[in-house]
């Protein structure tokens, strides 16, 4: 079965997000949130004030792995459908870690076909953040490198905590590799060009202080109130009226996304050919077994 299709059975009953087959909340939310699950995805949804938060749990780092991607991918897809939703934030289920970004076992001693089929996950999990018609928060309660800053960075604005641990930022070029060009066009969207060019360069995983100077996120928070101030700007976005927004949304990000389209298949190929590389695969192993050390 395709990878898709597994997942989307894998789905638990009361994942849709429509209608009664949502359980209410057993906790928290206002009257009637509805509460949905994936194996790696928990959605807290309440109508009244047409949001969901999306909350990542897939432990032990919320890498992006290819299940991970497509669930996440399925369940935006659901939420995108629910007339009842018209905004979405994202967040880590456990604060420490919001995602460590694209699943590096994902990239090391696969084939071909295994690295093409994840790279076309990553291209579209993007595709349909950076296009979404939804008003999307990042509510970051955790550290945020490389693929977990792309995902922060499709949003339409950004809170972190306030807690230096929780650095956030571009880092491939630390590992040996680099970010794709529709990364950084993401990163240049939000920050510029200059800053980006020596973010990209570096490698570098900015503090909270940091983010903020440089543009990275919009707000800087206590932790314990990432997500209370991610729904309360939400509320702002949310005052807009729908279609001025998206339209709005869509002529500031076509250009950007548009790339992206022209050139997809070359990326795909581009991709595998980089990341089948000895030496590139020497280095990521390398960077895997430190991690894996640590804890050893
Ligand atoms: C078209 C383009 C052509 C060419 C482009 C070229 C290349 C492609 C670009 C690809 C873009 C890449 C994007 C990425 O996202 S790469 C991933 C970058 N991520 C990181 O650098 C973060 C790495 N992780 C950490 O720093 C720490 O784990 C973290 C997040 C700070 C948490 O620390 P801690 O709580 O101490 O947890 P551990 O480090 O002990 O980790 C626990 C466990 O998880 C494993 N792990 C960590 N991160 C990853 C990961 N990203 N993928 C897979 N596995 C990961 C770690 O190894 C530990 O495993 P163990 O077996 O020891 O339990």
């Amino acid at each position: 079965m395709a990878l898709v299709a597994r997942v989307r059975a894998l789905l638990l009953p009361g994942s849709r997000l429509r209608g009664a087959t949502l359980g209410r909340a057993a906790n928290g939310g206002g009257a009637g949130a509805r509460r949905a699950l994936s194996h790696r995805v928990l959605v807290e949804a309440d109508p009244a004030a047409g949001v969901a938060v999306v909350k990542f749990r897939n432990p032990p780092v919320n890498s992006l792995s290819l299940e991970m991607l497509t669930e996440l991918g399925i369940c935006l897809e659901k939420l995108e459908n629910d007339k009842t939703v018209r905004g979405i934030v994202l967040t880590a289920d456990r604060p420490g870690i919001f995602s460590a970004g694209l699943d590096l076992t994902e990239m090391c001693g696969r084939n071909p076909a295994h690295y093409a089929e994840f790279w076309k996950a990553v291209q579209e999990l993007w595709l349909r953040l950076y296009q979404s018609n939804m008003a999307l928060g990042a509510a970051i309660n955790g550290t945020c490198p490389a693929g977990g800053c792309l995902l922060s960075l499709t949003c339409d604005y950004r809170i972190l905590a306030d807690n230096p641990k929780y650095t956030i930022g571009l880092n491939e070029t630390q590992l040996g590799i680099f970010a794709p060009f529709w990364f950084k066009d993401t990163m240049v969207n939000t920050i510029g060009h200059r800053a980006t060019e020596r973010a990209l360069q570096l490698g570098l995983l900015f503090t909270p202080a940091e983010a903020l100077q440089v543009g990275l996120v919009d707000q800087v928070v206590p932790e314990d109130q990432v997500q209370s101030t991610a729904l309360s700007v939400m509320s702002q976005w949310l005052a807009i009226p729908d279609h001025a927004r998206q339209l709005t949304k869509t002529m500031m990000r076509k250009a950007t996304v548009d790339q992206l389209l022209k050139h997809r298949e070359a990326d795909i190929q581009n991709f595998v050919s980089f990341i089948s590389r000895d030496s590139i695969q020497k280095v990521l192993q390398v960077y895997l077994q430190k991690l894996r050390k640590k804890n050893h």
